[in-house]
């Protein structure tokens, strides 16, 4: 056990790229946990995707041993974060497992809004936070500037910063000392019964669920039998230890240590981050606070492009899964894409990686339906019913009929965007074109902050993307769920050639509803190829058609203008012809390519 006075929890708070695993990669290797070489690839990120994008998606931790000026040897446990708002939850599980964090801020770029959004999360968890300024080799560099910023911005003293960078290594070891000295070690009293917090966990092919866990009181030892007290589970632990990056085994953890135990458990699902584990003959009275059960919030189909391929779509889905209790999925019948699964996900990030690795790990053609947000609908009284009943609906092709339908309600987010002045006016109208309610707008530095509330189901299609282009990649954004709010929604429906086609319904404001059947049926009649017949494409609430455009036929055979004479030209025409056949779907008479239904929802203007 280590003397809770020669340990420090600290995580890396930092919007994403200002260079927060550069840094804990730089930490590792100063304190003699990674080589030179190994430090060439990067260590916290380990999923290829995680690599390929710069992006942290599941909270990790090191235990670092470091010799300070004072003489003393500490340990250090550095939790990395996930840096997207889709895993807030992690993060703040991550960050009260902690007594303090860096603040990572870009020496170039400034406060951010991501950086706003998890300051304000470490302040409430009552951390230390040591202000880093990070890249100050880059000419780019504003020191001085940034330091204002924090100070302005984020309202954290920042006259002793830390000027470092992660990559030259500049102030790595001003930064540990700051570590040291400024952060408070942790408190917890040995001899009271276990209580250790459940910060997360994932699957390993050799090591079963692996958890990763910051003990509040107590000790936790290999042999014990543990409760894990939201679960209602008991666990025989078997493994005890820590990463350094690599597995150590250790004895026990104390009070205040963070480590990670193995249990011989097989399901993540049993494991859920923000438990609380305790002694099963010595239980703890009163779990730890602030468990949250983290719920998908978007909803799509995934169905593959080729039927036979379901049962691969099934065995990749669950393999997912193994690592990745947020992600949910249940079977799905459509009549027009047959079999696939309906998909909860945390939030559209969640959403474009399941689908990455679907595709690229798994070798998978999938077509993805218009995401979903869940609607809370309040049905009428039916007969014989003693009250009217609210259902939760994922899927628009669920939806009840209109006249059980006693009202809808939409959930409803706060979104904060932090963005250059110059881009302020396009910003302004974007929200306000996705029926935003502006509740703020502040200038600090040049830059504005806006409040806006905004209903989620007007940001999951594509928000973000039209946020960033608009801003030429300067806005930054953070949201939270504030509830739910009745709105006039309705279901539309797309009907290509009289039938509909379930995977581009959607439910959409009653005000929005012309604009953006218009919209859909314009691009669908772009992006569906003519037939031998003429194709009406409609879009309708209800029996009502409120849009509609025709694909001509087609008059001619594709070959005909070759006359016969080019036999290879013919070849290659038909054979292209034939190749467009795989990545369709036939809807009755009428096929449909695979990329129409992600370009259809699409609703930037182009
Ligand atoms: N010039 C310079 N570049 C740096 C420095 N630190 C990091 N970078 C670069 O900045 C980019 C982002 O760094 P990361 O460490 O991946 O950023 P991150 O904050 O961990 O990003 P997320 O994992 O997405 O949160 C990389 O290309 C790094 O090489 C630095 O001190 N100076």
């Amino acid at each position: 056990m280590t003397d809770l006075s020669k340990l420090r929890n600290f995580s890396i708070i930092a919007h994403i790229d200002h260079g927060k695993s550069t840094l804990a990669d730089r930490l590792i290797q100063r304190t003699g946990g990674l080589t030179e070489r190994e430090m060439s690839s990067q260590v916290l990120d380990n999923m290829d995707i995680e690599k390929e994008r710069g992006i942290t998606i599941k909270a990790q931790t090191v235990r670092l041993d470091y010799t300070a000026k004072d003489g003393e040897t500490y340990v250090l446990n550095l939790m990395d974060t996930p840096g997207h708002v889709d895993f807030a939850y992690e993060v703040s599980r991550s960050l009260a497992a902690c007594e303090g964090a860096l603040l990572v801020v870009d020496a170039a770029q400034g406060v951010e809004a991501q950086t706003l959004a998890n300051v304000y999360q470490s302040i409430e968890h009552d951390h230390e936070i040591v202000p880093v300024i990070n890249k100050v080799d880059l000419p780019s560099a504003d020191p001085d500037k940034v330091k204002k910023e924090i100070e302005d911005i984020v309202g954290l003293p920042a006259d002793d910063a830390v000027l470092a960078s992660a990559k030259t290594g500049i102030g790595i070891d001003e930064v540990l000392e700051a570590i040291v000295t400024r952060i408070p070690p942790p408190k917890g009293d040995r001899d009271a019964p276990l209580k250790a917090m459940l910060v997360d966990s994932w699957y390993d092919p050799y090591l079963g669920v692996v958890i990763l866990i910051r003990v509040i009181d107590g000790a936790i030892k290999k042999g014990q039998n543990v409760k894990f007290m939201a679960g209602g589970t008991t666990h025989l632990v078997d493994r005890v230890g820590a990463f350094r990056p690599k597995i150590e085994q250790l004895p026990e953890l104390g009070p205040g240590e963070i480590g990670f135990i193995t249990a011989q458990i097989k399901d993540i699902s049993e494991t859920r981050v923000g438990d609380t584990i305790t002694d099963v003959r010595r239980p703890a009275t009163e779990a730890l606070p602030g468990f949250k059960e983290v719920q998908p919030v978007v909803f799509c189909g995934l169905f593959p492009v080729d039927a036979a391929d379901f049962e691969k779509l099934r065995e990749s889905i669950s393999k997912l899964r193994l690592n990745d209790a947020s992600f949910s999925f249940e079977m799905e019948t459509s009549a027009a894409l047959g079999f696939g699964f309906r998909c909860g996900f945390l939030g559209l990030l969640h959403l474009e990686i399941i689908q990455e690795r679907l595709t690229r790990e798994y070798d998978l053609d999938l077509i993805t339906t218009a995401p979903s947000v869940v609607y809370k609908i309040h049905l009428t009284k039916a007969a014989g019913e003693a009250e009217a009943r609210t259902i939760e609906l994922h899927n628009p092709a669920d939806m009840p009929d209109p006249n059980r339908i006693a009202s809808i309600e939409e959930p409803w987010i706060e979104a904060t965007i932090y963005v250059p002045d110059e881009y302020l006016g396009s910003i302004l109208k974007l929200c306000q074109d996705r029926r935003g309610i502006q509740k703020n707008l502040t200038y600090v530095a040049g830059r504005a902050q806006l409040t806006y509330e905004l209903p989620l189901n007007e940001v999951v299609f594509d928000f973000y993307d039209r946020l960033k282009s608009i801003s030429r990649g300067y806005a930054s954004f953070d949201y939270h769920q504030i509830g739910h709010r009745e709105g006039d929604l309705v279901k539309m429906s797309i009907l290509v050639n009289n039938e509909p086609v379930d995977a581009l319904s959607m439910i959409v404001h009653r005000v929005a509803a012309e604009a953006r059947g218009r919209h859909m049926c314009e691009r669908l009649k772009d992006l569906i190829p003519r037939h031998l017949f003429k194709i009406p494409i409609q879009a309708a609430i209800g029996g009502k058609v409120i849009a509609r455009e025709t694909i001509a036929a087609l008059r001619k055979d594709v070959t005909a203008k070759c006359y016969g004479g080019d036999i290879s030209r013919k070849r290659k025409l038909l054979e292209k012809q034939k190749e467009g056949k795989k990545k369709m779907r036939e809807y009755g008479s009428v096929s449909i390519p695979q990329e129409a239904f992600i370009a259809a929802l699409r609703m930037g203007e182009e």
